[in-house]
């Protein structure tokens, strides 16, 4: 079709016009019209005119025409665009758009009738809404905001030790089946949902496959081994000393504290020393509030966000911070942490050299170390970053919120208090001589307690997904089919009743006495198999070290901190959404 148009005229070639378009125009324009010619003429138009006038012949016509239309030009283009051309767009704008969209309907009830009636997951018990769409998880999670280990604990007991919890997802809550999917042999694909929501992709958590984490775990595992730890933990008594001497000093203000933050900035403080051979410095801010530790703590939450909306975390992971934080104020926590980490590792990176002054290994020394990988490559910049934030995530909150578990009931037992600092007094009389890690080990109550407080914190509270491989696999004496999610949450072995009698309790007995080391096989909060947790004996060596600090160095009481502020979330970590554990901690002289 070719259209010219002048002031006063407008001529259109090759374009079907029907007598009805025909009759229309011509009550706007005086139309000639004349069938024999079809020899286009290809001139320019002017502008709209001939743009609209172009939409308006070649949307709605059944004959191939040449027509001369003398017209008033202004008006003659308004009208026809309100007449004509306007609706005729609208037509077929509209018409796509719902064409598209009873497609994509279509597709979705396809989708969820299959999933209701035909999916090989079809005959295992649950809601019908969690069967038929993975929204129901998005509704209970994002928009009720409930823990999905509540929602869980629910389900469970209404339709038994196998629930669905998603089209292609099942949940087990008898704890014999922990060990059919947490294990040495299972060499399971995390999932992808959840795990690439934390922005950690290339780290040894994120990985998804277990060859890539093995890959970086053997590059990792030599700082992480026992030996290792039990060699550098002359850092981690230099990290508690110093909480403790900030303690002390608040003490002599008549200052109570804040010992959830407090906690969460010793750990932090170790395993920023541990990774970049320089502390961040987090015990020594006002109020224990860190920037960073405020910051981890507020992005907790956003990581639910995350996981079920995809895109959104990709826009905020692509736009600049300052951007990101404005756009998005519910997620700045993450992006405020990103920054400051970010720095962190680029000074690092930067100043590589600086790092084997260190008296102890440091975590980026090795990655940066071309002799260590292995025969790889070392890891690129992106992938060292987050393999930094993932050992941030991993190594403080869960080390915080043990001690901030385990103190809270101890605080609230002060008879049990009084115990446990006899125990550790008999090992550790001079308070200037403080016994290693290898001799705490061996007090029976302190140990104890501290295993209890790994019960009651749960570690990571989430079901962690693996995906069933293409053998199939039997969990729980169920059989579940190849490629489906299948997970289950610590809090289903760690209060289960038959297993730890009365498990709301914190009650240290239960570790004590002859015949009790079966339990241990029941402590999972490290969790199980070749995706456990890289950093336990790390973990092992700070809960020992502070327990016994804390305990030998104050007299410790609660300021107003109940139980009933011990509430969570579940965000893969519990988020502790109660008033922070807040005690006096009043020095002991000798
Ligand atoms: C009380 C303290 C801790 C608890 C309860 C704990 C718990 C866990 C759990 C349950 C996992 C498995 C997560 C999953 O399957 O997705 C895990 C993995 C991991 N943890 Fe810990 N953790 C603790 C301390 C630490 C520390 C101090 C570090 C070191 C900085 C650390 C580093 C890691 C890493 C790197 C992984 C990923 C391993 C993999 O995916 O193969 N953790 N941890």
């Amino acid at each position: 079709m070719t259209v010219r148009a002048s002031d006063s005229q407008c001529e259109i070639r090759g374009v079907r016009m029907s007598a009805g378009l025909r009759e229309r125009l011509s009550k706007l324009a005086r139309v000639t019209h004349d069938e024999g010619v079809a020899q286009p003429i290809v001139r320019s138009g002017v502008g709209n005119f001939s743009y609209r006038a172009a939409i308006l012949c070649g949307g709605i016509d059944q004959h191939v025409s040449h027509s001369i239309f003398t017209v008033k030009q202004r008006s003659f283009e308004i009208a026809v665009y309100r007449q004509l051309v306007a609706p005729s767009m609208d037509f077929k704008l509209s018409h796509a758009v719902s064409t598209a969209l009873l497609a994509w309907l279509l597709l979705k009830i396809y989708r969820l009738v299959y999933n209701i009636f035909l999916h090989p997951l079809r005959r295992y018990p649950g809601p019908l809404c969690a069967a038929a769409t993975t929204w129901w998880k998005t509704y209970i999670e994002v928009y009720t905001q409930q823990s999905m280990t509540d929602v869980l604990e629910y389900l469970h007991a209404r339709y038994g030790d196998v629930v669905r919890t998603g089209p292609n997802e099942l949940h087990f809550s008898n704890p014999a089946a922990y060990n059919d999917i947490y294990n040495s042999s299972a060499r399971w694909d995390k999932e992808e949902s959840l795990y690439c929501c934390f922005g950690e992709d290339r780290s040894s958590f994120g990985f998804l496959t277990y060859n890539e984490a093995k890959q970086r775990k053997d590059v990792l595992q030599p700082l992480f081994s026992r030996r290792a730890i039990t060699n550098m933990q002359g850092l981690i008594r230099e990290k508690i000393d110093h909480l403790a001497s900030v303690l002390t000093a608040r003490d002599a203000t008549g200052k109570s504290s804040d010992l959830f933050f407090a906690f969460r900035c010793f750990t932090m403080d170790t395993i920023t020393a541990f990774c970049f051979a320089k502390s961040i410095d987090a015990m020594d801010a006002p109020e224990f509030k860190a920037p960073i530790v405020e910051a981890m703590e507020a992005a907790n939450p956003t990581f639910v966000l995350f996981k079920h909306f995809a895109l959104f975390r990709k826009l905020i992971f692509s736009l600049p911070p300052s951007l990101a934080m404005k756009f998005s104020p519910e997620t700045a926590g993450l992006t405020q942490l990103q920054v400051i980490l970010g720095q962190q590792v680029k000074e690092v990176y930067t100043n590589y050299e600086s790092l084997s002054e260190a008296p102890h290994p440091i975590i980026y020394s090795r990655l940066l170390d071309p002799a260590a990988q292995n025969g790889h490559r070392v890891p690129v910049p992106g992938s060292l970053y987050e393999e930094g934030q993932a050992l941030m995530f991993a190594g403080t909150d869960t080390v915080g919120n043990t001690l901030m578990v385990g103190f809270f009931h101890i605080l609230d037992q002060p008879a049990l208090q009084v115990r446990l600092r006899e125990e550790v007094r008999r090992a550790w009389p001079e308070l200037s001589q403080p016994p290693d890690f290898q001799t705490l080990e061996k007090l029976p109550l302190l140990t104890a307690a501290i295993k209890e407080a790994l019960r009651m914190a749960s570690g990571v509270t989430t079901p962690l997904p693996r995906i069933v491989p293409p053998s199939g696999a039997t969990i729980g004496k169920h059989a579940v089919p190849p490629g489906t999610i299948v997970g289950m949450s610590s809090i289903f072995v760690h209060y289960s009743a038959e297993i730890f009698p009365e498990p709301d309790n914190f009650d240290i007995e239960r570790w004590l006495g002859k015949g009790v080391q079966s339990l241990d096989q029941w402590l999972i909060a490290f969790s199980k198999g070749p995706r456990s947790c890289l950093g336990i004996n790390l973990a092992w060596c700070e809960l020992y070290l502070a327990f016994a600090t804390m305990l030998r160095k104050f007299d410790m009481k609660l300021d107003g901190t109940t139980r009933k502020d011990l509430v969570w979330r579940d965000t893969f970590l519990p988020y502790f959404y109660g008033k922070h554990l807040t005690a006096w901690c009043t020095p002991i002289a000798a």
